[in-house]
């Protein structure tokens, strides 16, 4: 798998601040190893030692076939930059790797889909905890590949959820390419043809941000969501309760964030920016906190960060605050 598409990160984008080398002291930029995998292997962890395993997707090709804006190809690499200076609350024991990045070469999208797939269950395969910066929301068909081959080798018959924070279903389908509007619809129809059922549920969802039809389609399809203006205090209980019973029904959880969910003056660097968007306040965090305390998420990532499109880099912080919650013991 590791050819041409692959491409190692640089390890001086991982730099920053410096306030000492005491483990209180430390930033993200002096505990992440950067691991070339043209020239190296996956790092082995020790037993019962926690790992993450950061990966970038370089590809904006499903958002060029979905007419959206251009940029996110660049995402993985801001991503990185805003991360870099986070300060460490995670112990010295979680080993945090970043495997480098997949490319979208010669418009070939599925190709590169199944790059990132392959590279995705053998970090699984390693007893790493992936998280994926991408890129446009075409990973999460991607991200579905790499852990649906890790399941049939280590888990099979074992049920997978997965939780989209996105004001968009990404329901559509392939017509007659596929995009990043089409990803859940090609996960339903994968799962459909192997005889399972496909547990999606979308928080953030907005009116204004889908047609009748995606609706519909999300319903012939059973797929569950919690729209956008029910994620405020006054309805924080219904809706935990709605993610909760979802949580429960299943043995294991992928986790994709579409940061266009957020409301523009936080995320204007993506592609279809929303003004009426979700807020990333206390009420919000402890949902997203709860998904990743649940002990179920297998594997993570976040979408659509486009820097041609950002202001000051506050979508990319947001992306790191969000990114703070997920790299934990
Ligand atoms: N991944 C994004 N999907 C949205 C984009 C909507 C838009 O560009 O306005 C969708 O296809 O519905
Ligand atoms: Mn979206
Ligand atoms: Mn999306």
């Amino acid at each position: 798998m590791i050819d041409k598409a692959y491409l190692a990160t640089n390890e001086n984008i991982w730099s920053g601040r410096n306030d000492g080398e005491d483990y209180d002291l430390q930033r993200w930029h002096q505990r992440v190893d950067v691991i070339d995998l043209s020239t190296s292997e996956i790092p082995p962890l020790a037993e019962n030692q926690k790992g993450i395993a950061l990966i970038g997707f370089m590809c904006q090709e499903g958002v060029k076939r979905n007419k959206g804006r251009l940029g996110a190809i660049d995402g993985p690499y801001e991503l990185r930059k805003a991360c870099a200076n986070l300060p460490v609350h995670f112990s010295e024991e979680l080993k945090v790797v970043d495997l480098g990045n997949i490319q979208c070469l010669n418009e070939d999208l599925e190709q590169a889909q199944i790059n990132l797939g392959q590279l995705i269950t053998k970090a699984l395969l390693s007893g790493y905890q992936p998280f994926v910066w991408g890129g446009g929301h075409e990973i999460a068909y991607a991200h579905y590949l790499g852990i649906r081959d890790f399941m049939d080798q280590k888990h099979p018959g074992k049920t997978l959820g997965i939780v989209n924070i996105d004001a968009h279903f990404d329901l559509r389908e392939p017509n007659p390419l596929p995009s990043s509007g089409t990803p859940f619809y090609q996960i339903a129809q994968d799962q459909k043809e192997r005889g399972e059922d496909f547990n999606y549920l979308v928080i953030g969802i907005q009116k204004n941000s889908n047609t009748k039809r995606l609706y519909n389609i999300a319903d012939e399809l059973g797929a569950r969501y919690i729209s956008g203006r029910r994620l405020t205090e006054a309805d924080k209980v219904g809706t935990t309760h709605k993610l909760v019973g979802f949580m429960d029904k299943v043995d294991f959880i992928y986790q994709t964030t579409c940061l266009d969910v957020f409301a523009a003056h936080y995320a204007p660097g993506v592609s279809a920016s929303a003004f009426n968007g979700i807020s990333p306040n206390p009420t919000f965090m402890k949902l997203f906190k709860k998904i990743h305390k649940s002990g179920k998420v297998i594997s993570s990532d976040i979408a659509e960060l486009n820097p041609t499109y950002d202001i000051d880099r506050r979508t990319a912080k947001l992306a790191a605050a969000l990114s703070f919650e997920i790299v934990k013991d």
